[in-house]
């Protein structure tokens, strides 16, 4: 497709349509004032953006969205950090990791029963596969759908004598069920290990996982595709603008001065609107919320007369990280 075939059609953007990723990404959007309007009904695949035109919503399993965000069939989505690392046989040429999202938390381990009290670490697991090898002739097995993940992860400790069952679900299970000796799978509190007498490895620990925003390198990004990018980014970033920091608002002392920019930098605080005009007045200042009490405080002892901090909304401003970095690589 050319670049101008491409100015016509809509940014797509892919949000999981089921499981646990699926409400809190379409709370994540709510919150940056983007709101879903799903078609028809529950089984309507596809849908819109409120007041964002351009942009078409697909509704998809987190596994597909990272298939679709590597082929280019979506441009933005929201997907299993797991899922990118797994599908994707090049991950940094393929996609841009927009921004964790702060749920969706979980890690990708290896787990061996419990039973096997003398296998702590990776290293022990592979004598126990060698052991299998030359005495048994078999391969030790592991159940997981993470495949590549798996491979990899055995191949960066040393490990080599076993063999991958692909797993489609219950993958904790395969050990009682006699269909392989270990797992790799996701876990997040650690109740369905425990359930299947499975522990983790000390040095098991494949990936931590998140939610992800994440956008396609292979997408076509047309004009059209752009300007609706930037307003989707803009307003996210606002919101994580203004849910990370503090608005503190200080009265200036009536008389004398206030080193503003050495308290400033002092907290890693921002003068959004500027240093003031004259020595008397307002200022405001913006500060990431652990700051804000230290930053306070300095204001009062330098004389501020009165210091208030709130929350904000919304925090707009004339860069656009997250679309520039994208921009940047397209
Ligand atoms: N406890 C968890 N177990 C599995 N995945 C989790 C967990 N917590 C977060 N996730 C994330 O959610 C992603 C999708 O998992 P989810 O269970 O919602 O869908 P799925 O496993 O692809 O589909 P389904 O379970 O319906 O077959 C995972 O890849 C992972 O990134
Ligand atoms: O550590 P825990 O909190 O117990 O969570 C981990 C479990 O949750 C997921 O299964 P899910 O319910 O998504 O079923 P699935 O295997 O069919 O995807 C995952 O595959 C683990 O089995
Ligand atoms: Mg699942």
């Amino acid at each position: 497709m050319s670049a101008s075939d491409a100015t016509a059609m809509p940014l797509i953007l892919a949000v999981p349509s089921k499981g646990r990723l699926q409400e809190n990404a379409s709370a994540f959007f709510g919150r940056a004032g983007l709101k879903l309007a799903q078609g028809a009904g529950a089984r309507d695949y596809r849908g819109k953006l409120l007041g964002v035109p351009d942009v078409e919503v697909r509704y998809l399993s987190a596994s597909e969205i990272a298939a679709q965000l590597a082929s280019g069939a979506a441009h933005l989505g929201v997907t299993g950090e797991d899922l990118i690392r797994e599908t994707l046989p090049d991950v940094r040429g393929q996609v841009e990791l927009l921004t964790p999202l702060g749920f969706g938390n979980a890690t990708v381990v290896v787990a061996v029963p419990q039973a096997w009290i003398d296998v702590r670490d990776m290293s022990d697991l592979d004598e126990v596969a060698a052991g299998m090898r030359t005495r048994h002739g078999r391969r030790l097995r592991v159940a997981t759908k993470y495949v590549n993940l798996t491979r990899r992860f055995f191949a960066e400790k040393g490990v080599a004598d076993y063999r991958i069952v692909e797993s489609l679900g219950a993958t904790e299970g395969a050990p009682a069920a006699g269909s392989a000796e270990i797992v790799v799978d996701i876990t997040t509190t650690g109740a369905t290990l425990s359930a299947n007498a499975l522990k983790v490895l000390d040095d098991g620990i494949i990936l931590r996982s998140e939610a992800n925003l994440v956008a396609s390198l292979k997408a076509p990004w047309g004009e059209g595709q752009r300007a609706a990018l930037r307003t989707v980014l803009g307003r996210i970033a606002a919101e994580e603008r203004a849910r990370t920091t503090r608005e503190v608002r200080a009265a200036l002392p009536e008389s004398g001065t206030i080193d503003l920019a050495t308290i400033a930098g002092l907290h890693e605080a921002e003068l959004p609107y500027g240093a003031p005009k004259g020595p008397e007045g307002e200022i405001v200042l913006r500060c990431r919320e652990a700051a804000v009490f230290d930053l306070a405080g300095a204001l009062v002892e330098a004389g501020a007369r009165a210091v208030t901090v709130r929350r904000v909304d919304y925090a707009f401003a004339a860069e656009n990280p997250l679309a520039e970095r994208l921009l940047a690589r397209l």
